[in-house]
């Protein structure tokens, strides 16, 4: 039975699933490399326990006791106590892999861990533990308190006790999981992101401006948000990441990551995250940069 649930990385993704943890009673601690970071994260997960009160979906009670059940740390030790570790750092490999070797020593040696990844290999982060076969993918969507499904994936190694716990544990967040094999971003970012990277070419190419593609795709496809706004939401560093992922480990052209995208990471140009991407949103309203 899982009580403790240890989270690695306080971005917007870490900030998710301590919500939802935390508001489906589990104690949460957070792990990320700064109390500033920590504090930061803290805010927004109380900003979006306010909406909720705000909506009439939470009462003031419960977001007083969600908040309660999180605290927040830059001292890795303080993962200890968890018997669930999600790792939700930055999307780049060589990170995840430190974090690993940081982070195993202190865990108890029946605890799970399990990745947030959106592309990478579980079976080869799995071996970057000393745990692979309680190791797997518990893959979150973005926004975590709004998207209901959970993707779950298990590397060569994962035993069949670790996945019946993932499964029960997103079960109690009253999420709807499905399940995928290990392969480069598996369902849902192996189908999104090359519709995303495909309209940054379009983008590039100069078939339409940032405002023509995204209106197009919300009111011709019915989309919730446009290609490009999705993109800033997602993050610019993390699109392209995963598009790296896909283009190396499937090794077909058509995975290239669009050279524009590439720029805006260059340049710093995250998206919503950073101030600006394809959009600048330092101003009162979001301004197309193209
Ligand atoms: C990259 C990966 O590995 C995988 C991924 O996650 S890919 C990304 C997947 N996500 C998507 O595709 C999201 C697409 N966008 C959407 O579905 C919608 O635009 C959206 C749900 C994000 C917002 O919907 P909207 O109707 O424009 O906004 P809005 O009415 O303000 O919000 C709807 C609800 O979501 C909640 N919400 C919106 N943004 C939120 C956020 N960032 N965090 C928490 N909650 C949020 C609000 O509380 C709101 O509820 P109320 O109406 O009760 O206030
Ligand atoms: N964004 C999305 O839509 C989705 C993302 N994901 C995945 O979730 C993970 C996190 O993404 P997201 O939350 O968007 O990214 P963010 O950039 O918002 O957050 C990443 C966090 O990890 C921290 N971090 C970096 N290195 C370390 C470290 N060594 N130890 C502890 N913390 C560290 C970062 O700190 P700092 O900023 O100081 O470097 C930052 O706070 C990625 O693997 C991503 O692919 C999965 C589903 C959806």
């Amino acid at each position: 039975m899982l009580k403790n649930i240890g989270i690695i990385g306080a971005g917007q993704m870490g900030c998710g699933i301590a919500h939802v943890s935390a508001a489906a009673g589990y104690r949460v601690h957070i792990y990320d490399l700064s109390q500033d970071r920590i504090e930061s994260g803290l805010a927004t997960i109380n900003g979006n326990l306010a909406r909720l009160v705000t909506n009439g979906k939470m009462s003031d009670e419960e977001r007083k006791s969600t908040l309660s059940r999180i605290t927040g740390s830059a001292d890795v030790n303080d993962l200890a106590p968890s018997d669930l570790v999600i790792e939700a750092a930055t999307e780049d490999e060589s990170v995840k892999r430190k974090i690993y070797s940081q982070v195993c020593p202190v865990m108890k040696p029946e605890a799970l861990l399990a990745t947030n990844t959106s592309s990478l290999s579980i079976t080869r982060l799995a071996a970057a533990t000393d745990r692979p076969e309680r190791f797997m993918g518990i893959h979150f969507m973005n926004p975590v308190p709004v998207m209901k499904l959970v993707e779950l994936v298990r590397g060569i190694a994962t035993d069949e006790k670790t996945f019946s716990a993932a499964k029960e544990f997103v079960g109690t967040l009253e999420k709807t999981i499905t399940v995928a094999e290990d392969f480069p971003a598996f369902i849902v970012n192996r189908i999104l992101l090359p519709m995303i990277n495909e309209a940054i070419y379009t983008l590039y190419e100069g078939v339409g401006t940032v405002d023509a593609i995204d209106t197009a795709m919300k009111l011709g496809a019915n989309h919730p948000m446009g290609p490009l706004q999705l993109a800033d939401f997602i993050g610019l560093d993390t699109c392209l990441s995963i598009m790296q992922v896909l283009h190396d480990g499937l090794a077909d052209s058509k995975y290239r990551p669009c050279p524009l995208l590439v720029k805006y990471v260059e340049a710093g140009w995250l998206g919503r995250k950073s101030g600006r991407g394809f959009y600048d949103y330092r101003g009162e309203v979001p301004v197309p940069t193209r």
